[in-house]
């Protein structure tokens, strides 16, 4: 991890210092880093090249186009990108909540009145995405494997 946060610093020609590991996807690693000049705390979304086919590069290129035109209270903003030869790096508003299944995890059964308000956020946001003909697809609290074995 190292050795890659120290690559995620040179290909921002050290504009960013990375802090921490926060997450990964499939196709990405998610670091938390501060912007030197400013100390922001941003996501540093590190999207690896080499997993992505033609299609998928495609839909990187859509999601990179919609995330600098929109701003929605409920659609995590993108602040500025970044490519060097291997990697594309999206600087994102960082979520310091964490994400849905942590929140799950750690207050266990969530009240209805909790549930709703996340729904109308989810839902305001899945009409701002529709309003631009986008349909999401992959909506998930992101739950791993060892979370579902505790459900
Ligand atoms: N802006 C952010 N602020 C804080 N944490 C984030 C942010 N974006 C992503 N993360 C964390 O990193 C994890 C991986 O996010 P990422 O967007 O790379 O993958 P994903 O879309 O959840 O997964 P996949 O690509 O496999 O569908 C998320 O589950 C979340 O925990």
């Amino acid at each position: 991890m190292e050795a890659e946060s120290k690559g995620v610093v040179s290909a921002l020609k050290g504009d960013y210092i990375v802090i921490s590991e926060v997450g990964r996807g499939s196709f990405s690693t998610v670091w938390k880093a501060v912007h030197r000049q400013s100390g922001k705390v941003v996501a540093l979304k590190q999207v690896h090249l080499s997993r992505l086919n033609r299609h998928l590069k495609n839909c990187l290129d859509c999601e990179l186009n919609f995330l600098s035109s929109v701003n929605h209270p409920n659609i995590i903003r993108l602040l500025n990108a970044f490519q060097d030869e291997s990697c594309i790096f999206m600087v994102l508003e960082f979520c310091d909540g964490g994400n849905l299944a942590a929140y799950i995890r750690q207050h266990g059964r969530v009240e209805e009145q909790i549930a709703k308000r996340f729904m109308q956020q989810l839902g305001a946001a899945m009409k701002l995405l529709h309003s631009h003909h986008i349909i999401h697809r992959d909506l998930k609290p992101e739950v791993k494997q060892e979370f579902m074995e505790r459900w």
